[in-house]
């Protein structure tokens, strides 16, 4: 069946690991108390604050508390979603005040586009929050990529290691999901997108894995999704 939409996990295979864990998570971690102090009664923030101390299970009443619980997940590099979405509030500064852009690579930057131009659909899948990944497409090196989606998924949709993830997207997205492709440098969240039916391939760009069960590419170059 001809691939009619891609989905794109961010770190690893559009953009460096290296500008996450140097650059967002520590900015982040940085901003963590400042910025909870300042905003600890707006309703998005108490919110998240609430479910981090729902799934915790500590007690998180002031911003010293709830700071210390959200800097241990950074350094630990949880996927939670209070989190990610605390972190997404966080980095908005950074980029509107210019002290970053996200790190996107040519090859990525190209291939999307030109699946663009060719008609395919485009989607995001990241555990970063659908507001990170929006602000990270909308002012990354290349310019603000935002036209080229048609849509944004985050671990609102699911852990992006689990089947029912992908099956919830794919219903969203609305095509079978045999003309989806979706591409990550993660074999586990691979597998699980291939368990819901989906194309995969493995963006390996340190060209570092010897054997994969997925295609395996370094590039954008090397993905042709009419030849799957
Ligand atoms: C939206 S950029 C920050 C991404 C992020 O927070 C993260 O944890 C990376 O997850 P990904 O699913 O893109 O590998
Ligand atoms: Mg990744």
């Amino acid at each position: 069946m001809t691939i009619k939409a891609i989905l794109t996990d961010i770190e690893g295979t559009v953009g460096s690991i290296r500008f996450v864990k140097e650059v967002l998570f520590p900015y982040a971690d940085q901003q963590m108390e400042t910025f909870l102090t300042r905003h600890w009664n707006d309703p998005a923030v108490a919110s998240a604050v609430a479910d981090a101390a729902g799934d915790s299970g500590e007690i998180l009443d002031d911003p010293a508390s709830a700071a210390a619980l959200l800097r241990r997940w950074i350094a630990e590099d949880r996927k939670a979603t209070p989190l990610k979405t605390l972190q997404g509030l966080i980095w908005r500064a950074g980029y509107e005040n210019g002290d970053y852009r996200a790190h996107v690579y040519p090859d990525a930057v190209e291939g999307l586009r030109r699946w663009h131009r060719d008609g395919l659909a485009l989607y995001v899948y990241s555990s970063g929050s659908i507001a990170a990944q929006k602000l990270f497409f909308g002012h990354s090196e290349a310019g603000d990529l935002t036209p080229l989606f048609n849509g944004y998924f985050d671990t609102t949709s699911g852990g992006k290691k689990e089947a029912d993830s992908y099956r919830a997207i794919q219903a969203e997205i609305g095509v079978a999901p045999q003309a989806i492709l979706f591409l990550s440098d993660v074999e586990a969240e691979l597998d699980a997108a291939r368990a819901a039916g989906l194309h995969t391939v493995l963006l390996d760009r340190d060209d570092a894995i010897a054997d994969s069960d997925h295609r395996r590419v370094t590039t954008f170059d090397d993905i042709a999704p009419g030849a799957l």
